[in-house]
């Protein structure tokens, strides 16, 4: 039998180790501070968030990471180490989809951190408001779900807007059916956000057949006005339970098993490249023959992956629509620089909507 070492000596060495982490997490804070006071001398009036410096800290953290501890839970800690950091140079405000308890939050802290200051605002326009008029210095939006697809609200708000796309996260959505009754007999009626709602529809028409379900501005607005009514459920995440006192009476109702939703960072910064980057454009041909095939084309020609392309009608003339894609890399790489020059030539309108670190932390 190996020996088996006492607790107390164990736990000795425990003590010893956090006395070290914290001598070391301080001297990087104090570095931090540094940093700042740099930043500043170098003529920095906005915000001191740094997203691909961010990206590449973390993916090195991963990469070095020796174990036991996972790749992801160690960049877990560095995400939450950089965020006092910044917090001690200068507090970053962000703008999310509110009350407390939503998605957006969730995803808020995921990207940032816990040392952000997360401000709810309404709708997804008021983000973007919050952002373009300064009250933020960013804000998150969601942008597609895998059960679902875009969200439109926030791809419309691209096609006037002048904010950046400065980086991405992705949420494991699970949904759950709160209410502060006992059972789903008593249920009358089902709050949600519509996308909520659609992706438990099968879930709701097995258990709750016929019964009525209204969409509201946010789940987590749902999980509020059920906290109000013993006869109304809510759908939403398990946070919003716990910050609105309600039972959990169905666990992960979600229909798709890898239900998940993909949220932007967007600001006024444009992130510099870090070698694993996406770039998101819009783009516009008016209504022409192999339009399509001309917006394709440059891609192709200069070997450049397009994760994603979307149409939306272009609200300017009946039948036109705007494409928005996403392609792998950044403006700056020469082969993006290259083919959206191409593009430009081929289109009536493009819009580098924003190149950014691919999302780093799963
Ligand atoms: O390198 C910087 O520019 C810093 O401000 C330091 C630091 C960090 O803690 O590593 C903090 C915030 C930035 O967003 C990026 C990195």
């Amino acid at each position: 039998m190996t020996d088996i070492i006492p607790l107390s000596t164990l736990r000795d060495q425990i003590d010893a180790i956090d006395q070290q982490i914290l001598a070391l997490i301080n001297q990087r804070a104090q570095c931090a501070q540094e940093v700042a006071r740099t930043k500043l001398a170098e003529g920095e009036t906005g915000s001191f968030y740094r997203p691909d410096r961010e990206a590449l800290v973390l993916r090195r953290i991963k990469e070095l990471n020796p174990g036991p501890l996972t790749a992801d839970t160690a960049a877990h800690l560095f995400r939450e180490l950089m965020s006092a950091c910044l917090a001690l140079e200068k507090p970053l405000e962000v703008a999310f989809l509110g009350p407390a308890g939503t998605f957006t939050q969730q995803a808020v802290f995921k990207h940032f951190g816990h040392a952000v200051q997360d401000i709810p605002v309404a709708t997804i326009y008021d983000i973007f408001h919050a952002v373009d008029t300064g009250q933020c210095q960013f804000g998150v939006v969601p942008v597609e779900n895998s059960t679902e697809g875009v969200i439109a609200h926030t791809l419309d708000r691209f096609i006037d807007s002048n904010l950046q796309i400065c980086g991405e996260v992705e949420i494991r959505v699970h949904q759950n059916l709160l209410g502060k009754m006992e059972s789903l007999a008593d249920i009358k009626e089902v709050y949600s956000h519509q996308q909520s709602l659609a992706q438990c529809r099968q879930w709701l028409n097995i258990n709750l057949p016929g019964v009525n379900c209204v969409a509201v501005s946010s789940n987590a607005e749902a999980a509020r006005l059920a906290s109000l009514d013993n006869s109304k459920a809510a759908i939403a995440g398990l946070i919003a339970a716990e910050l609105y006192g309600l039972n959990v009476l169905g666990n992960n109702i979600e229909d798709e098993a890898n239900n998940t939703t993909r949220f932007i960072v967007i600001g006024r910064q444009q992130p510099a490249s870090t070698g694993a980057d996406k770039t998101t454009i819009l783009v516009s041909t008016g209504n022409q023959a192999g339009a399509l095939y001309k917006i394709l084309g440059p891609f192709a020609d200069f070997g450049i992956s397009m994760a994603h392309i979307e149409s939306r009608p272009s609200r300017q003339a009946l039948w036109e629509y705007v494409f928005f894609i996403d392609i792998d890399g950044h403006r700056e790489d020469d082969n993006v620089a290259q083919a959206l020059a191409l593009l430009q030539n081929n289109v009536k309108l493009l819009k580098i909507l924003g190149s950014y670190p691919k999302a780093v932390i799963t």
